[in-house]
């Protein structure tokens, strides 16, 4: 019987930058419906483990599907329609509006040329909506702060209304209320069917919302699965180099205890 695959499945993936090699033997799969956090110390190997699953950086040895199939058989324009992608350090300097911004996530959609159509005015006014930014539509993205700017990039992935999203370090510059509040969100669009996969730091961050969490080192898969099955104490020494003692609460997902550091 042929197994149905759907999102992602990545079998013994081998990435090198540089010549080196920074993803090794990694292999995994990715549902629809699911909010899946990757996490690991810097340099780890997760921003390139994002960038191959949006088709960014091309695979040494191994495999990777998309719904099935070779994801390299989709051009960039499929994946765009696909998968909306947020940087860890998104390109800031263009000379737009909040809303000028956000409706380049409209740009798979359409043809360049031709106006914005109502039925987008309106998908990009929710998308801005989401993350709180209508009242700042009409302003210059260079005269937002650091926070404004990470939600103007979210807004545009939003407004980009694929089934993936993709998000590295999403919660780059944003106060504790909108770190929260964009975890929800996540956790929402992942309820609805969405395939969300981003990268964090925040350990408790990502225990408490994540459906599953993927632990790298040296670009090595160490666990992949429930926060409470994956973040261990093992794991998370190997991954982090310090002794981190986690704790279940009660309705709030883990803490976890950080050691004497070497
Ligand atoms: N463009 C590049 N050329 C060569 N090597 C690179 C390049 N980008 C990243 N690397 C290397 O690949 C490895 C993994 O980097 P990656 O960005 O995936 O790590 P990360 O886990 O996302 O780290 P961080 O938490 O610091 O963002 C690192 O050793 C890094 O130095």
């Amino acid at each position: 019987m042929i197994p149905i695959t759907l999102g992602w499945q990545l079998d013994t993936v081998t990435v090198a930058r540089g010549g080196k090699p920074v993803l090794q033997g990694v292999s995994c799969q990715i549902q629809p419906g699911r909010l899946t956090t990757l996490l690991g110390c810097n340099g780890a190997g997760k921003t390139s483990l994002l960038r191959v699953l949006a088709g960014l950086l091309p695979v040494a040895v191994g495999r990777v599907d998309y719904q099935g199939q070779p994801l390299s058989r989709l051009d960039a324009v499929q994946r765009a329609r696909e998968m909306a992608w947020v940087a860890q350090h998104p390109d800031y300097s263009l000379p737009f509006t909040v809303l000028e911004y956000a409706a380049l996530g409209r740009h798979p959609h359409r043809d360049s040329w031709t106006p914005l159509p109502p039925a987008d005015r309106q998908l990009l006014e929710h998308a801005l909506q989401q993350v709180e930014l209508l009242p700042l539509m009409h302003k210059p993205l260079s005269r937002l702060s650091g926070g404004e700017r990470q939600r103007a990039a979210l807004a545009r992935a939003l407004a980009q209304q694929t089934p993936c999203l993709l998000l590295d370090e999403p919660t780059n510059h944003l106060d504790l209320k909108h770190q929260h509040a964009l975890q929800r969100l996540l956790q929402k669009l992942a309820r609805t069917g969405r395939t969300v996969v981003q990268v964090l730091h925040d350990l408790e961050l990502a225990a408490r919302y994540s459906d599953e969490v993927a632990l790298l080192a040296n670009g090595q898969l160490l666990g992949w699965g429930r926060p409470e099955a994956v973040l261990l104490p093992g794991p998370l020494q190997r991954a982090y180099g310090v002794v981190l003692t986690p704790e279940i609460g009660t309705g709030h997902g883990m803490r976890f205890t950080v050691g004497a550091l070497a």
